[in-house]
């Protein structure tokens, strides 16, 4: 019995998370029991589970796909990149260190066990885990010490599937390559292929899946459609035009649209917060990086940051300051969500996350705001105008309010909003109630659409993901590698892992 299976990808974005989603919800809807699983998740696109630990948003939508609650042993490591070539790590839903890339390969075996305990129980618990690798199983660079791929495969004997991304062409050399590169130990695990973003006539691809299957002894065991138009909670910033480009929403309700220009801050984290927007009926959500692009919104979003000191910079040298007043002083709306709520402050004290010490905020809201060493993780529940909100809170930066009208857990003035809570614009009623306010302050005649349900929306991609799988692969295959893990001797195909070489030097 081997109860899991490892969703690797030839390259990042191939499809994995989405893949590893969609063999969740097919399996649930059989009566199994599962659990997602990614032992290492570079993101900064995270969430908090009810416990208060924080895990990478990718498992919390794997976890929803399967009908289940989201917990920390689900992403046991995820690892925040500062842009300045460290990362938090994030261990077990509670930050543990900065470190750099060295440092950071120091310390995988370590964690590396921690991820294995992690597995084990949840393999105890559920029926069935789906873990998701990540980047490529052939980075030869790195296999010594691989803790997500082949390093996981193999130490907790998994049965391996390789998705491969025909959209950006070359799959056949990418997923030959993939299993060419790597041990015959590593290699004796990889039973399979999945094509994933296809849109071509399958007639004509039919010949090249047997004759990969000729050359690597494993078969195609799937070819996943593109879903243009699919857009879920993304895995990291090479996704991050995924959440508002791919948001095609329907008409406006009312005669006109109402357009959101969020700020594309370098270190922007949690984007999600603008997916509920991007899905109202008539709303149009696009990024901005330039003053003129702020011209036209109706409401200005500052997301939240991983950097926040960083990014306020940023945000200066773009000349975006002047702009973002003006607003302000016009009455024209502007919200911030957390990095993005305490960039509008009087002042940011940081001696944690940027080290800058005493920094001017934009001045647009009444708050102060102190960075601590503890990191804030919770799920608060409050309301905004008569209606209930839930959201989650992941920040060092602590602020605290002195004037303006209660907005959440942060304030308001005139039209700017500012508040630490993420996901507060998943709520429907408060959403709907906002926009209309920001409509009303913008001069458009917008209505939101009444029966627009976020979490509908999210489940009803979910279940096109299950469909995906139910319909595009072969599902029986699937369930007896599954079941019974990789059945008997596959072909070795040379060269196999190159010799490692040490590392050297100062990789920062
Ligand atoms: N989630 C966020 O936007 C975090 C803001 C900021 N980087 C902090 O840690 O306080």
């Amino acid at each position: 019995m081997s109860n899991a299976i490892l969703i690797a990808g030839t390259t990042s974005d191939a499809g994995k998370s989405v893949v590893t989603a969609g063999i969740c919800r097919w399996l649930v809807r059989q009566g199994v029991k599962v659990a997602p699983f990614k032992a290492q998740n570079m993101s900064l696109n995270s969430m908090v589970t009810a416990d208060g630990a924080e895990i990478g948003r990718a498992q919390v939508m794997q976890a929803q796909a399967a009908r289940v609650e989201p917990e920390a042993a689900m992403n046991p490591v995820l690892l925040k990149p500062g842009g300045d070539g460290r990362s938090q790590v994030v261990l077990l839903g509670r930050p543990v260190a900065e470190v750099g890339a060295l440092d950071y390969r120091e310390r995988k075996p370590y964690l590396l066990e921690r991820s294995l305990e992690c597995l084990a129980d949840l393999r105890r618990r559920f029926d069935v885990v789906v873990c998701e690798g990540a980047g490529s199983p052939a980075e030869i660079n790195l296999r010594d010490r691989d803790i997500a791929n082949m390093g996981l495969a193999r130490a907790a004997e998994l049965p391996v599937l390789v998705v491969g991304d025909i959209d950006r062409g070359g799959v056949f050399a990418a997923m030959y390559g993939t299993l060419a590169l790597l041990s015959p130990e590593d290699q004796r695990l990889v039973a399979g292929w999945l094509v994933n973003k296809f849109r071509g006539d399958a007639r004509l691809l039919k010949p090249g899946l047997d004759m990969l299957h000729e050359l690597t002894g494993r078969p195609v065991l799937g070819t996943l459609p593109m879903l243009a138009d699919l857009w879920l909670d993304a895995e990291d910033s090479l996704d991050l035009t995924t959440a508002v480009e791919r948001g095609a929403t329907a008409g406006p309700h009312g005669r006109d649209v109402l357009r959101v220009a969020v700020l594309r801050l370098p270190r922007l984290s949690n984007f999600t917060d603008v997916d509920a927007l991007a899905q109202e009926p008539g709303v149009l959500v696009r990024w901005a990086t330039r003053p003129e692009e702020l011209a036209d919104a109706d409401l200005v979003v500052l997301p939240g940051t991983r950097a926040t000191v960083a990014d306020l910079a940023w945000l200066r040298e773009r000349g975006l300051e002047q702009p973002l007043r003006e607003r302000a002083l016009a009455g024209r709306p502007v919200l911030g969500v957390c990095g993005g709520y305490q960039m509008l402050s009087q002042r940011i004290t940081d001696s944690v996350e940027s080290g800058a010490g005493v920094v001017d905020g934009l001045g647009l809201l009444p708050v102060r705001v102190e960075f601590q060493v503890e990191k804030t993780l919770g799920r608060p529940v409050g309301e905004a105008y008569g209606e209930r909100v839930e959201g989650y809170e992941i920040h060092h930066g602590v602020a605290r309010v002195d004037g303006g009208e209660p907005f959440l857990d942060g304030c308001r003035v005139g039209a700017v909003w500012g508040t630490t809570w993420h996901g507060a614009l998943e709520n429907d009623g408060f959403r709907r109630a906002f926009l209309r306010e920001v409509a009303a302050l913008a001069g458009r005649d917008f209505t939101p659409a009444p029966g627009t349900s976020f979490a509908a929306a999210r489940e009803a991609r979910l279940d096109r993901l299950g469909d995906l799988i139910e319909e595009h692969a072969d599902t029986d295959a699937l369930w007896r590698l599954i079941e019974g893990g990789v059945d008997g001797a596959l072909p070795f195909v040379p060269p196999g892992a190159p010799t490692a070489r040490a590392v050297e030097g100062d990789l920062l």
